[in-house]
């Protein structure tokens, strides 16, 4: 029943009083963390290190989940650490993270959630513009989506980790619900549906079931097909519901995704000059490239190293080396870090067989 206006329950009143006596605390608990987290801050500057620990805020995260005695849910741990930490380390130095926008792309969305919402934003054109701010040093972080649970790998990002000095730091993945956006709320009269090939590409059934006449407009983000939208009654566009919200357009039909599960993966990329390889947290993952001679036996003569020193591979992707050859390229990634003697021992023998071999990063599990 709705709460009376008039005569709020008695109880009510002093178990709000009691919220706001215990926000009171937290706020003043809150401000003695900031305080160390600004000396901890003063103490890096001393020394010259960076700021963000990847590591270190993976480890408090994990902490505070195995100790949590409730009723505060696990999964609210994570997001709600994320953010405390996220303003402790915007009082240390600005984090500067590049990514490609405009605002409200799923990117924005990962880069918000890995790195709390006290950064400074840097939307780019495309995946190549991530990268090049974040080489030039006019972002300290990049974040490009690396694969989708329903569309497989985002080529375009595997083939710019085969040249790039940058090396990952970090992973975070995202639950990715596409929504049909649009000036009016209804599916009448639309003529083109405007958004980046992926989103199109995991909308491919709805699509053809319910829209089977309206064009497919590939465009360069769905923020960018959001905007298209809201300048053109008879174009929809395919994005989340924050874009929806940010471009003023009716959510006309939610979670139009044909896989109800769709997540997408995400990389986020430093300079290893100017930030260092995470250390280890305890639970790692470590992305590597490497090809192999075109003969028999060559993969498997690859995989004889990460079976004798008992590494698992949770993921082993292959890309044509475009040499004409029948080549590949094989992105791998191994559970553990180089720090622990068995992975380095296989990496150490995996090099050995391999024609090319690039670390890509070492950087801790995403943790939900
Ligand atoms: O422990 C540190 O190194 C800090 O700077 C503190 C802190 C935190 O708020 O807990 C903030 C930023 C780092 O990424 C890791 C942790």
């Amino acid at each position: 029943m709705a709460d009376s206006p008039t005569a709020p329950h008695p109880d009510l009143l002093a178990l709000r009083h009691q919220i706001d006596g215990v926000d009171r605390e937290l706020l003043a608990l809150l401000n003695r963390r900031a305080g160390l987290a600004l000396k901890v801050g003063e103490l890096k500057k001393q020394e010259g290190s960076v700021v963000f620990r990847p590591e270190r805020e993976a480890q408090v995260i994990d902490g505070l989940k195995a100790a949590n005695p409730g009723p505060l849910r696990s999964e609210s741990v994570a997001p709600i650490w994320r953010e405390i930490m996220s303003a402790c380390r915007a009082l240390e130095t600005p984090t500067r993270v590049a990514y490609l926008g405009p605002a409200g792309t799923f990117s924005e969305e990962a880069a918000l959630g890995f790195f709390g919402s006290s950064i400074v934003k840097v939307p780019c054109a495309n995946f190549d513009e991530v990268l090049h701010n974040t080489v030039a040093g006019s972002a300290d972080f990049g974040v490009v989506p690396v694969e989708n649970s329903t569309e497989g790998v985002v080529t375009r990002s595997l083939d710019l980790f085969l040249t790039t000095p940058l090396f990952i730091i970090g992973e975070t993945s995202l639950l990715v619900r596409h929504n049909l956006l649009r000036r009016e709320n209804s599916l009448e009269g639309i003529t083109a549906v405007c958004a980046h090939p992926q989103a199109l590409a995991q909308c491919h059934g709805w699509l053809s079931l319910h829209l089977p006449h309206a064009e497919r407009r590939p465009v360069a983000s769905n923020a960018e097909g959001a905007r298209l939208a809201a300048a053109d009654a008879s174009i929809a566009a395919i994005a989340s519901e924050r874009a929806g919200s940010e471009f003023g357009l009716h959510v006309v039909s939610p979670a139009i995704q044909d896989e109800a599960h769709n997540r997408t993966r995400f990389a986020i990329l430093a300079h290893p000059d100017r930030h260092p390889r995470p250390a280890a947290s305890g639970h790692d993952c470590t992305s590597l490239v490497v090809s192999v001679a075109n003969r028999p036996g060559a993969v498997h003569d690859m995989l004889v190293p990460l079976k004798k020193h008992d590494v698992s591979m949770t993921r082993f992707e292959s890309r044509p080396a475009r040499s004409g050859q029948w080549e590949y390229y094989f992105y791998i990634d191994l559970q553990g870090h180089p720090d622990q003697p068995h992975v380095a021992a296989a990496m150490q023998e995996l090099r050995a067989v391999c024609a090319f071999f690039k670390l890509l990063g070492t950087y801790p599990i995403d943790v939900h």
